[in-house]
């Protein structure tokens, strides 16, 4: 249904014929008239009321720097990406797709195919079954995001894809729905023994991510018989059975998982027509590279069609990326490395380790929409500020970190899903992917290791077209990294004073030391001495017991050497 639609059902009367060049933004029209349409928007282009603009890839924030004079290039951009924009730049008069006025999306790559204007397109354009449109409409997927309109095309057009897109922009969609489109049906009800064996492979950093994306293929799955497995010991064990494992359309896992059952050869990857990668820039740096290679090197299918996702890609990580695929299309949303205008940005200043946490709890103190995300940089850490959140009576906290056991992981999300969870304390295991809804606030209390693990973190709010505030506090350890952060609070339409965009730019040395900085495992010095008065206590108290019980036993003894 179309806004101009959905308001007229409210009662809302409208002259089509007076407000036509309205109508037709709500359309799409605007953007389909003209063939040769600038990827930029001119001055005279109309734009959408902001609370209509749903995901205000478009100037729906504040008019800022990054919006007059960054598109080009950008203090995050790299001079490659630069050229990349030119380049398209130059090519748009020749073969411009439609782009609707409200997503901003830069391409590169040879032969790019047309964007998407509508998911009903999909059925005429690629024979896209009723059922999966179906079940797109039930999740209540009504228009395409930016990354949607482009990247679902060059999948479905057989292409390689590197596409970079703020968080909370549908990325998960724009491949999965590819994959179901393309396998057409689930491999149980095919007949060719030649093509048994897992078609798709999803690659995520961690447990949580690859749970959440397992959860949005479930979601497309409905009312057919796709085996979908989420990777994980168990499953592992099921698999060993070749039988099974062939009628397997779709795997979701981390890859060492994978890399395990590779290796002791319980699986075969031969058959993969998908390879994704979701968060691609943390699975191609060096933890997870080794890995990924091996799990690229084992899908050898001549027809093996790769693509990477994140919301953030280094020049250097993309380069590899690059290599990895066939003739790839890659496609930008909005400016690279920065977040949605939607997240209202701030850094605090808190002088020292210790003030960070009366700052927090004065912050808790106000009220504020629950649930929110606090981020630290240790698992000691995210303990410590729980106790010390829990002991200052914040109700509702709850904690989730990779050193957690997998129960207590999966049980955290769930709270988090269920609302229960109002203050989150969380590490870089929850700082990339995660969807969680309602998410209004997101605080650094501990200052982020990079740009874009900044730009992940905060990310986990402002999604879906949603509005937030992300709060990054720092002390003056922190100082010499500030002004890369506030680079991206600039771009991104966020204020920041005077005195520290004066700040010297960091070396490339001193970027690299960033979220470096030496923390202790409790958040509060004060937190060691109560501790430590605790354990004394709790000795004394356990000494004083045994005294009492070695008191009780001569007693008894005395006692039984009298009644003998
Ligand atoms: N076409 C759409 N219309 C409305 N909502 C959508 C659409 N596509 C996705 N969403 C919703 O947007 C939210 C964010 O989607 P998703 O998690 O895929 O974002 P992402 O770009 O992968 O983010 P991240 O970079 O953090 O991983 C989800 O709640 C999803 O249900």
């Amino acid at each position: 249904m179309d806004a101009f639609h959905a308001l007229s059902l409210g009662g809302a009367k409208f002259n089509k014929k007076r407000f036509q060049s309205q109508v037709q933004l709500f359309s799409g029209k605007a953007g389909e008239s003209s063939s040769s349409r600038p990827l930029k928007r001119t001055k005279d282009d109309a734009e959408l009321p902001p609370e209509l603009d749903f995901f205000k890839y478009d100037k729906g924030g504040k008019q800022t720097r990054a919006d007059s004079d960054k598109e080009e290039s950008s203090d995050n951009e790299s001079d490659d990406e630069a050229r990349a924009t030119k380049k398209r730049k130059l090519n748009d008069d020749k073969d411009a797709a439609p782009t609707p006025a409200s997503h901003r999306v830069t391409t590169k790559g040879q032969d790019v195919p047309q964007s998407l204007v509508s998911f009903a397109a999909l059925k005429d354009r690629f024979d896209v079954s009723s059922r999966l449109l179906q079940n797109l409409a039930d999740c209540g997927y009504k228009t395409p995001t930016g990354v949607q309109e482009y990247g679902i095309p060059i999948l479905l057009a057989g292409r390689d894809l590197a596409a970079i897109s703020p968080t909370g922009t549908g990325k998960t969609l724009a491949y999965t729905l590819p994959i179901f489109a393309s396998l057409k049906s689930p491999a149980s009800r095919s007949q060719d023994i030649a093509a048994a064996g897992v078609r798709a492979v999803i690659l995520a950093p961690t447990r949580e991510l690859a749970g959440q994306i397992y959860n949005e293929c479930l979601k497309l799955a409905q009312g057919r018989k796709w085996r979908i497995v989420l990777f994980s010991k168990a499953t592992a064990t099921t698999l060993a059975d070749k039988d099974v494992r062939d009628k397997i359309d779709i795997i979701i896992s981390t890859p060492l998982r994978l890399v395990a059952c590779l290796k002791s050869e319980t699986l075969e990857l031969d058959n993969v027509r998908h390879l994704v990668l979701d968060e691609a820039d943390r699975l191609l740096d060096t933890e997870f590279l080794e890995q990924v290679q091996e799990i690229f090197a084992a899908c050898s299918h001549k027809e093996l069609r790769t693509a990477v996702f994140s919301a953030t890609l280094p020049a250097g990580v993309e380069e590899m990326a690059m290599q990895m695929m066939r003739n790839p299309i890659r496609i930008v949303v909005g400016l690279k490395d920065t977040p949605l205008p939607l997240i209202a940005q701030s850094l605090v200043y808190v002088s020292s380790e210790s003030s960070k946490l009366l700052t927090l709890l004065q912050h808790l103190g106000q009220p504020y929409v629950p649930p929110l995300l606090v981020f630290v940089s240790t698992q000691p850490r995210a303990g410590s500020l729980a106790e010390e959140l829990v002991l200052h009576d914040v109700p509702n906290v709850d904690c989730l970190h990779a050193g957690m056991s997998k129960k207590e992981r999966e049980d955290a999300v769930t709270r988090m899903r269920n609302g229960e969870s109002w203050v989150m304390i969380t590490t870089e295991v929850m700082a990339r992917g995660m969807d969680f809804k309602g998410v209004r606030g997101v605080i650094n209390y501990d200052f982020p290791q990079s740009v874009q693990s900044y730009i992940h973190r905060i990310g986990r709010t402002g999604r879906a077209g949603q509005t937030g505030t992300a709060i990054t506090y720092f002390t003056d350890a922190d100082a010499p990294y500030l002004k890369s952060i506030a680079n991206v609070l600039l771009q991104s339409g966020s204020p920041v004073p005077e005195w520290i965009m004066k700040l010297p730019k960091p070396s490339k040395m001193k970027r690299r030391m960033m979220g470096k900085v030496k923390r202790g495992d409790d958040v509060s010095p004060a937190a060691r001495i109560t501790k430590g008065d605790t354990k004394k206590r709790r000795d004394m108290i356990a000494g004083s017991k045994r005294r009492k019980a070695r008191e009780g036993e001569a007693v008894d003894a005395d006692v039984g050497e009298a009644s003998s």
